[in-house]
């Protein structure tokens, strides 16, 4: 029987008998002297076989290989000075072994060494295909532990302190519009018709607070087929929550301090309270963008206004046009980013034109404080907007001002990435800066133009803000979203719970009153049974643990993931189905073999 973990034993267990179980993270043989480091979740103790000593044990250690599963009963002892590692919680002790059983070997060549994996890097599509292996490492059972305190500290305080309930929605429904691509699923016993598996639980969560659960939340999961990046899966996390009868502001104090009892329980952070806000307009001014990583300055600065007059065509012309002129100050710019770089071929300038900029004008600040830019720039520029743009920038000499001008989601979505980018460069991000903010006040709708139409920028059921009720179009919602260190990892809203409003939302983002009863007549008749006021958010789990955990992609923090092509490559998922599948499913063309 276990007597203890492996990481667990200290100096204070030392002259103690234990027993443990683990597998072999390394070998060495010093001079017929053998030392096993073994390693179970919890950490790696070292263990001693010699034959003096342990002569019971020393045949078998001798033969044990690098993942070699064993039970181990020995004496913990003290190590010697010069062997004491104190990179290790348990480098103070040692286990002679006085008794080894192999319980399982290793019969085939490793695809990789768990014991260096922490260190030099594994291909991930290795990782992903033996990820029971890559699951041994330390880094990656840290990582799956961490996300479960993160689990166990939410529903503590949610069930505990704010007694919400838990619960199941289901997984096989109908499509919810969180804005991406469904999977769907053929039904064999409605022929000819499909389940969509849930963006979120969103229509079942508000269903739940017509029902008066009151407080509802679960550990939901999601699916998106939408192109995947870094921090986004197909199949994602959610923590979900919904409750009734509270404002706003009551729901983001709550979850204020949901989210400062999670960091003090699994970081020990303490949090001030409350969470620095931005309206969106702020934001968007500001930096560019819905999510900005407040951890550093470098502010934009908006000179439509300046520029709206000037002898510059771009300039002029952008205004002209309904569009904007913005800059990206960077102290120090000058120095470390030379012309080649900002133009054509050069790495900003490949930056800015990703986002769809055309050009990177740009204005030096010299040490005698005169400009340097091009011809055209500063033939055109008076006295007077020189001198109001060096004083609205706050730019001194050194300075760089990079210009961005254009249509405003252009012009944005590129100083928003030359921002970060720069940002990146001239060290300004502080790593151990916990930075969480509330970005609100976002408008209900956006323009889509490739659909020629308004949609929602939450979801239709956010409800719109009560003194911009006059003109639906522009009107404010009352949404939030949760941005930490410039991710967005949670958003909500409170919702519609009135037919009429409801319907006239629909309307706005173009559903016919046939299409809208045809896919939401279910919700807008519970609202004729007396709904209350509600209001929720959902946050992205594996995203907030990829945040605790350091970690840059969200792949590490999943047990399971699937790659860039949202493949998982420990099944081989997805597959060829038998064509006779199919015909039960009433799903006859697009047959693939079953390989
Ligand atoms: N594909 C995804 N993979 C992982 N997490 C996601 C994904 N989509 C959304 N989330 C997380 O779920 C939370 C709530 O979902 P929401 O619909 O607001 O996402 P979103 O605004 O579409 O997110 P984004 O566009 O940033 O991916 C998000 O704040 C985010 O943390
Ligand atoms: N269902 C929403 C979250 C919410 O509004 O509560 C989402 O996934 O974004
Ligand atoms: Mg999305
Ligand atoms: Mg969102």
């Amino acid at each position: 029987m276990r007597t203890h973990y492996c990481g667990e034993l200290r100096q204070k267990d030392i002259g103690e008998t234990v027993t443990l179980y683990g597998w072999v993270d390394r070998r060495r043989d010093h001079g017929g002297v053998i030392f096993l480091d073994l390693r179970d979740r919890s950490g790696i103790v070292q263990v001693v076989s010699d034959p003096q000593r342990t002569p019971d044990s020393y045949e078998l250690a001798n033969s044990l290989r690098n993942e070699y599963v064993v039970e181990i009963t020995g004496r913990v002892t003290q190590r010697p000075e010069e062997s004491l590692n104190t990179r290790i919680p348990t480098g103070e002790v040692e286990i002679y072994a006085d008794k080894i059983e192999l319980l399982n070997g290793v019969r085939k060549q490793l695809p990789f060494q768990v014991s260096t994996a922490d260190t030099e890097t594994v291909r991930e599509d290795l990782r992903l295909k033996y990820r029971y292996l890559d699951l041994r490492r330390d880094r990656m059972a840290r990582n799956i532990q961490l996300r479960h305190q993160v689990v166990k500290a939410m529903r503590r305080y949610l069930e505990d302190v704010e007694g919400f309930i838990e619960v199941e929605t289901p997984i096989l429904t109908r499509s919810t519009p969180e804005g991406a691509r469904d999977y769907v699923l053929p039904s064999r016993v409605n022929p000819g018709e499909w389940f969509a598996l849930p963006q979120s639980p969103q229509l079942f969560k508000q269903i739940l607070m017509v029902s008066g659960l009151d407080r509802y939340y679960q550990i939901a999961r999601c699916f998106r087929d939408e192109d995947l990046r870094a921090d986004r899966q197909p199949e994602f996390t959610q923590l979900d929550m919904e409750m009734s009868f509270m404002s706003e502001e009551e729901i983001i104090e709550l979850n204020e301090k949901l989210v400062s009892y999670i960091f003090k329980t699994v970081k020990g952070v303490e949090l001030p309270l409350p969470f620095p806000r931005l309206t969106y307009a702020e934001a968007m001014e500001r930096y560019g963008c819905d999510k900005p990583d407040t951890r550093y300055d470098l502010q934009l600065v908006n000179v439509s206004d300046v520029m709206k007059d000037s002898g510059f065509k771009v300039f002029r012309d952008a205004v002209a046009n309904g569009g904007i002129v913005k800059i990206l100050p960077i102290p120090n710019g000058n120095e470390q980013i030379s012309n080649v770089r900002i133009k054509p071929g050069g790495d900003l300038f490949r930056e800015a034109s990703e986002a769809g900029a055309k050009g990177l004008a740009y204005i030096r600040v010299r040490e005698d404080g005169e400009i340097d830019t091009i011809g055209a720039i500063k033939d055109n520029l008076s006295e007077e907007q020189k001198q109001e743009i060096l004083q609205r920038t706050g730019a001194k000499p050194g300075h760089l001002l990079l210009f961005g001008a254009g249509d405003a989601v252009t012009v944005n979505k590129t100083l928003d990435r030359l921002r970060q980018a720069i940002a990146k460069e001239f060290g300004l991000i502080d790593p151990d800066k916990i930075n969480l903010l509330w970005v609100v006040d976002f408008p209900m709708f956006e323009w889509n133009a490739d659909e020629k139409r308004l949609e929602a920028l939450h979801h239709p059921f956010t409800a719109p803000h009560p003194d911009d009720l006059h003109d639906l179009k522009t009107a404010r919602a009352q949404a939030y979203d949760l941005v930490f260190n410039g991710f967005e990892v949670g958003g909500g809203s409170r919702r519609i719970y009135q037919r009429e409003v409801q319907e006239q939302v629909f309307e706005t983002i173009g559903l016919s009153p046939e299409e809208a009863q045809n896919k939401f007549g279910f919700l807008l008749e519970a609202f004729e049974y007396g709904t209350p006021p509600h209001g929720g958010i959902a946050y992205g789990l594996d995203r907030l643990v990829m945040l605790f955990a350091g970690e840059e992609s969200i792949r590490d923090v999943i047990a399971f993931p699937k790659t860039q092509q949202a493949r998982c490559l420990l099944t081989d998922a997805p597959s060829g189905v038998d064509v006779k599948q199919l015909k039960e499913l009433h799903v006859a063309s697009t047959y693939k073999p079953k390989s």
